[in-house]
């Protein structure tokens, strides 16, 4: 089997967004969600895409579509093309915005070999992956929020990594500028999807939040990727067809027609259900303490002043689950995740800031307690994203720790499909509970 090759870089060059003869739009000052989400440092993606042609014509035919069509999204979400700030007059504010001058940095690199290799669905190193899609470093006072490292595989395709700092923003946002930055590459202008909406007068600040100044660990988003290579975990990716999710569904229901309850049942519902069960099956986990599930819902549409969907930043609020070990090991798991997760969904209902009080201390008491958190969602059909080259044959999000599991739609368009990253040994045992967790499903 071809393994990853050495990663060499080729060229790194500046990309300025095409912003013409205008002035440079205003910084944006960060809001509640975006200093609530700088906690989070970074996340990234890889979009692997089929390219069986040499090096010299990707460099002639791909590449200058790939830097000009980068230059126009820019200009269009201009904040990712600047830096992380703070104020220069107030040291308690902190900023996001492009100056005059401010470009982004691009790198090309080459790899030989691995192509088809790292974009399969079987365990393959996370460190292997980090190295398609290095951080940018952060020194003095140059925070960039945005890199797009290019890997070339000659005569086998190429990727495109996307980091983007969540300082910046949420999933929605990285979604709708990755997507403008294809549509204009494939169609020489961007087409879709609508453009981004940077108003934040509407947004509100319940807790007075407006520097990241002081939070703990934001610094560190720009150590060194060499510090930080997950060598020891691999990656795989699960998929979950039509017909095991509507099973899935069934049986859930079925149970909470038992015991005379009803909640949100969904796709995302029951998935991540069975995840955390076979997670927890896994890592060994038992008895009567506390188990911990923490997701990200929308908040656009769950504020008293709905905020549009193409606003750009992060609009989006922690929700958390708990329930005790020995009842999601226990025959009934799924159907006891389920239940509470989809509860904790139902509760949004009542406004996306319920509990904003005592969010940030819940928040920081739960990730002492090791939860599994969730990253991505299948509504962002990221496989849709088509650079001029046909559809993704792969999009991964780097997972760099184990109890974190990414979930998108599928490339086959059947279900969705589910990213965890853990030691070999663990995703051995991982997928056998993943597989006979469905087996066991009624027809
Ligand atoms: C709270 C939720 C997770 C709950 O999801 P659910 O799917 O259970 O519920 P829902 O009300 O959204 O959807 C109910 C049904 O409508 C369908 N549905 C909803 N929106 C749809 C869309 N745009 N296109 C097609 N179908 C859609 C769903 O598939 C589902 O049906 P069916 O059951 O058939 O599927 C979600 O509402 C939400 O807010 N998702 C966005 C989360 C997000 O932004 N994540 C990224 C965070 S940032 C990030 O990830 C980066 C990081 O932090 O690392």
């Amino acid at each position: 089997m071809e393994s990853g090759g050495e990663v060499r870089v080729l060229e790194q060059s500046r990309i300025f967004p095409t912003m013409g003869s205008a002035a440079a739009p205003p910084s944006l000052l960060l809001t509640f969600f975006d200093v609530l989400w700088s906690t989070s440092g970074p996340f990234r993606r890889l979009f692997f895409y089929d390219f069986p042609h040499p090096a010299a014509v990707f460099a002639d035919s791909v590449l200058p579509k790939l830097k000009s069509s980068l230059s126009l999204a820019l200009a269009r979400f201009y904040p990712l093309a600047g830096n992380l700030r703070c104020s220069v007059s107030h040291d308690d504010v902190s900023e996001i915005g492009w100056t005059e001058g401010e470009s982004l940095s691009f790198a090309l690199a080459e790899c030989d070999s691995g192509f088809h290799e790292l974009s399969g669905d079987h365990a393959r190193d996370v460190s292997k992956l980090q190295r398609l899609a290095p951080r940018p470093i952060w020194s003095g006072a140059a925070k960039p929020l945005l890199a797009v490292p290019v890997t070339v595989f000659p005569d086998q395709g190429f990727t495109i990594g996307v980091w983007v700092h969540h300082v910046a923003c949420d999933d929605s946002s990285y979604t709708r500028f990755v997507k403008s930055w294809a549509s204009a590459c494939r169609a020489g202008e961007i087409v879709e999807p609508a453009a981004p909406l940077f108003d934040r007068m509407e947004i509100p600040n319940p807790l007075q939040l407006r520097s990241v100044n002081f939070i703990p660990g934001y610094e560190n988003s720009g150590t060194r990727e060499a510090s930080t290579l997950a060598s020891n975990l691999v990656t795989a990716t699960f998929a979950l067809g039509q017909e095991h999710i509507r099973r899935l569904k069934c049986w859930v229901m079925a149970k909470a027609g038992e015991r005379n309850t009803t909640f949100h049942c969904s796709t995302v519902v029951v998935t991540c259900a069975h995840v955390w069960v076979c997670l927890l099956k896994t890592l060994g986990d038992a008895g009567d303490e506390t188990a911990h599930f923490t997701f990200t819902a929308d908040a656009r549409d769950r504020l008293r002043s709905p905020v549009p969907e193409t606003y750009f930043g992060n609009c989006i609020v922690p929700c958390f689950v708990e329930v005790k070990v020995s009842d999601l090991v226990g025959e009934d798991g799924i159907f006891a995740a389920s239940e509470a997760i989809g509860k904790a969904i139902e509760d949004l209902k009542h406004g996306a800031l319920k509990g904003v009080h005592g969010m940030c201390e819940r928040w920081y008491h739960v990730t002492q307690k090791l939860p599994m958190t969730l990253t991505g969602s299948p509504k962002f059909k990221v496989y849709d994203t088509d650079f001029g080259w046909g559809r993704p044959v792969k999009v991964e999000t780097v997972l760099q720790k184990t109890r974190a599991m990414y979930l998108q739609d599928s490339r086959s368009g059947d279900g969705v499909e589910i990213g965890l990253s853990f030691e070999q040994h663990q995703m051995d045992a991982f997928e056998r509970h993943f597989l006979s967790g469905l087996k066991l499903l009624p027809e």
